[in-house]
């Protein structure tokens, strides 16, 4: 089988200056966590971006399930983009229904299902609602498709520890097991219990590409406390 995302000598350069993606190559598997990890600026939304087919890479290729990023491809992925892009006039109940109309793998049920169990009122105007709650909305509405690759970035940067938890097990739950999830994050030791593999970025360049269980093993210490020597200021 395919791998689900292929990257092939990828680099990406803005407005000619330095890299912000340099010459990177990996290949994720089915069913699995993955995190992408690394400092500010290192890369990881541009990485994002390119797989998306929002950006167009400078050098290399980005093949997923075998195919460059295009509307076959847009079908395969679920997404949750850094900043939010739904129309803060709207109830959370008409976006679930503008997503049933859009995309056929989205599963209007499933979200009804999160809103209840985070007791988010689907009546609710999206500009009614708190930072995190919007989010925890955007999140329901990424893991209600079926997807073979979810791609979150930052999916709980605004949320409360509280229920940071809960968004975790919401994540678990809600994917099928062939299906991969890539997300990024600087709240490592927070996520660190769903990952298996991780990714680190640092100046565009992938400086670790790494089991979870290995990275214990091998270096007998958890991920944030690597992230944490490896990215030292
Ligand atoms: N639109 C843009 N134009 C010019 N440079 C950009 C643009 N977007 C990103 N960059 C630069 O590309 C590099 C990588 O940025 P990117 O946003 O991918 O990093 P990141 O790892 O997602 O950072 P953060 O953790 O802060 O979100 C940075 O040096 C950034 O300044």
């Amino acid at each position: 089988m395919n791998p689900i995302l292929e990257c092939r000598n990828l680099s990406k350069k803005y407005n000619h200056q330095t890299y912000a993606l340099n010459d990177l190559s990996l290949s994720l598997g089915r069913g699995q966590i993955v995190g992408l990890l690394g400092p500010n600026g290192s890369g990881k939304t541009t990485l994002i971006k390119l797989i998306n087919g929002l950006l167009i890479p400078s050098g290399g290729s980005v093949l997923i399930d075998g195919m460059a990023p295009g509307v076959d491809t847009k079908k395969l992925i679920s997404y949750l983009p850094e900043r939010s892009y739904l129309d803060d006039s709207m109830k959370v109940k008409d976006i679930i229904h503008y997503f049933t109309d859009f995309y056929e793998n989205f599963h209007a049920d499933k979200a009804y299902e999160m809103l209840a169990d985070l007791e988010i009122s689907p009546e609710a105007r999206m500009r009614t609602l708190s930072k995190g709650t919007k989010e925890k909305v955007q999140l329901i509405l990424v893991m209600s498709r079926e997807a073979k690759l979810y791609i979150l970035d930052e999916p709980i940067g605004g949320v409360d520890p509280a229920a940071r938890d809960y968004i975790l097990h919401t994540i678990l739950s809600n994917y099928s097991e062939d299906a991969t999830i890539l997300l990024s994050t600087h709240l490592i030791h927070d996520i660190e219990n769903v990952l298996d593999h991780v990714l680190f970025l640092q100046n565009g360049r992938l400086v670790l590409n790494a089991s979870v269980d290995d990275i214990r093993m091998e270096q007998q210490k958890s991920v944030d406390i690597l992230f944490r020597e490896v990215f030292r200021c």
